[in-house]
Formats: structure tokens, sequence, C-alpha cells
């Protein structure tokens, strides 16, 4: 990409967006556009379509969506398939019409079957049943994978899709409610520490594993596909490495310095019980993670007692 083409980070003010413009900026792009939702409301078509056409960015990457953690995709299903299909037929179109070069679509690992076996392949799509907790959501990213193949195949576009697994750092939302673990557990047990809470709890058994990855790669993975992959499947981005829920939270309770002990509340979902993904795809693109989850909880424990304490983004 030349460093001065117009490039339209859609999402920029979330989690990924905000890392994405980061890294575009950190790599002399100059030419950003960017617009909120307040300004933008990308479910709206005839809105998104006179944004395209006034503003004609050359590449897009799509991290606008609504997001949220297991209890979130749990109780506003219709509102996680809307919102998602909404904003990607209307961007993905408005670029077809518009005639943008390159697009990347941020989907998630939560596409794949929920015993898919692991570590999870990017053929596993669509060769099982999906975990019920996320399948609104997961069928949302499914459909923005196939609309990019389909426009590649019938208009010769160029529309690629990364799959990151769980995500975090700067900027997550810290919402106990709608938030995903980690940053929930950053929340959770900083606030049990400075109050001298007992105990901390913890949603589920903790026994389902997880694999993190830390947003900057995620933005630094995006960057490089949208550089060097021009191939219709989706390239899954990862660590390769995975821990249980209860061995997450102990890691975070010594980050944070709590002393205390864990509940264990069996009233929520565990979700798919294991979701780690193969990298091979995109390590043989040239392309592996850097932040270890030590460096990740140390640094982003460090943002949040600078931005957070205890406000909430979400
Ligand atoms: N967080 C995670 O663990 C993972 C995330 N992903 C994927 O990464 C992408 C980004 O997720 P993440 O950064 O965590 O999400 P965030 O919730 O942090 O950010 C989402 C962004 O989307 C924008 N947005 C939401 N609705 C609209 C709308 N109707 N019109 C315009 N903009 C809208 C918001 O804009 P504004 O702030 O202006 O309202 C917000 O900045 C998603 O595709 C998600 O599936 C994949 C795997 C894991
Ligand atoms: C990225 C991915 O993220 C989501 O899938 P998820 O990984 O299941 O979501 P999660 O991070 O919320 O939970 C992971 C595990 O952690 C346990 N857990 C314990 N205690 C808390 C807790 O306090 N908060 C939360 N959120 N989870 C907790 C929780 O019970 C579960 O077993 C979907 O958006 C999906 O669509 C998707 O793409």
């Amino acid at each position: 990409m030349d460093k001065g083409a117009r490039i339209f980070v859609a999402g920029h003010r979330g989690l990924v967006g905000s890392a994405i413009v980061r890294t575009l900026q950190a790599a002399g792009y100059r030419n950003l556009i960017t617009r909120t939702s307040a300004e933008l409301d990308l479910r709206e078509q005839g809105a998104t379509r006179a944004f395209f056409e006034k503003e004609r960015p050359e590449y897009v990457f799509i991290a606008a969506a609504k997001v949220g953690g297991i209890v979130a995709n749990n109780s506003y299903p219709a509102e996680f398939i809307y919102d998602n299909l909404m904003i990607q037929n209307n961007v993905i179109h408005a670029s077809y019409l518009s005639g943008v070069q390159k697009l990347l679509l941020l989907g998630s690992t939560c596409i794949y079957p929920k015993l898919a076996p692991q570590p999870i392949r990017e053929d596993a799509l669509l060769t099982g049943p999906l975990e019920p907790t996320n399948e609104p959501y997961a069928i949302a990213k499914i459909a923005g994978i196939k609309m990019c193949q389909s426009y590649n195949r019938q208009y010769g576009t160029r529309y690629i899709c990364a799959m990151p697994t769980n995500l975090y750092g700067p900027n997550d939302n810290f919402d106990l409610t709608t938030s995903h673990v980690l940053p929930a557990f950053i929340r959770k047990f900083h606030e049990a520490k400075a109050s001298g809470a007992e105990n901390v709890v913890i949603w589920g058994s903790g026994t389902p594993y997880r694999e993190f990855v830390h947003v900057d790669d995620v933005a630094e993975a995006s960057l490089f596909l949208m550089e060097n992959y021009e191939g219709w499947e989706p390239v899954n981005i990862g660590s390769g490495e995975e821990l249980t829920i209860r061995a997450l939270a102990e890691q975070v309770a010594a980050v944070v310095g709590f002393k205390g002990g864990l509940v264990f509340d069996a009233s929520k979902p565990d979700g798919t019980p294991r979701k780690l993904s193969d990298v091979s795809r995109i390590h043989e693109l040239g392309w592996r993670h850097r932040i270890t989850l030590e460096e990740g909880l140390n640094s982003t424990y460090a943002w949040y007692l600078e931005n957070q304490g205890g406000g909430v983004r979400g």
C-alpha cells in the first residue's frame, strides 16, 4: 500500500480498530479515514454508500462490529446477528460499488465448530455444529467470509478475511457484563485487591481452555495480510498457546497482586471447551505473534491503571 493511500478503518475507536490505526500511523500511512458510529452508522445502507462515494477509500479494514463476551452474546442474539450482518453487507457492497482496491474483514475463531479437532484449521469451517452461546454472531461472521469470497469470484475483488482468536490489550471493554474474560479478570482482581475482598467470582467451571493474542499483534498481522495475502480462504491469527480459565485467573491475580481465593459460579455458561487456532497458515505466510501473555497481561494492567481505574468504556 502506498503511504498516501486512502485507508478507511471502520471501528477505529474499538480495541482492534484503534490498534490498527496505531500500527498504520507507526508504519507511515498518513491518509487514514475514520468515522465514529455516531457520525456514520454502518447499519444504514444509504449513509454508508454516500460515505464511500464521497471519500472513495482505496483500502478498507472492517473492525467495526457488535462485539461482546459470552454473556453478551447469549443475551442479545438478535443484535449480534443483525448489527454484524448489516455492517458487513453495507461496507462490503459499498466497497465494491466505489472500487475499493482491497478490503480486510475481521472475523473470529468462534466461527469454527464447537468440537472441531484441535488445533483448529481454517478448513474446519462449516464441518460441524457451532457453539450455541455465540452462534448468531458466528453465523454473521461466516456470512461475511462467504460475501468476500463471492464478490472475489463474481466481481474480481480482493477481499480477504482474518480470524483472530480471543484478543486483549489497551482500550478493551472492561464492563463486567458485556466484556470478554481477560479484561473482566483485570477489573475484577483489581477491584477485589482494592476493596480487600476475600474472593473473586469466576464464571463457569474454570475448565475451558482459551487462547489469547495481544491486539497489537492482531493489528500487525492485519497490516501484514493486507500487504501480502491475496487468498480467498480465511487466515487464523493467534499465539498457538492455550490455558484454562482457572490458570488465566491465577495469572491475572499474580499480576494484580490479589492474594484471595477464587469462587466458581456454575450458573454462568462455559461456552466452547477449547478453541485453539492452528496458526500454521499465517506462519507459512511469514508472520508470528511477538507479545507473550505474561508481557501482555503486565502491559494491559499498566494501561488499565493509567486509563480506566474504576471507569468502563462498554
Ligand atoms: N475482542 C475480541 O476478543 C475479538 C474481536 N474480534 C473481532 O475484531 C473486530 C473488532 O472487535 P473489537 O475491537 O473487540 O470491538 P469493540 O467493541 O472494541 O469495537 C467495535 C467498534 O465497532 C464500531 N461500531 C459498532 N457498531 C457500529 C455501527 N453500527 N456503525 C459504525 N461503527 C460501529 C464501534 O464504533 P464507536 O466506538 O464509534 O461506537 C467500535 O469502535 C470484530 O470484528 C470482532 O469480531 C475477533 C476475535 C476476538
Ligand atoms: C472472542 C470470543 O469471545 C466470546 O467467546 P468466549 O471466548 O467464550 O467468551 P468470554 O471471553 O466471554 O468467555 C471465555 C470463558 O471465560 C469464562 N469466564 C469466567 N469468568 C468470566 C468473566 O468474568 N467474564 C467473562 N466474559 N467470561 C468469564 C466464560 O464462562 C468462558 O468459559 C464470543 O464473543 C465469541 O463470539 C468470540 O469470538
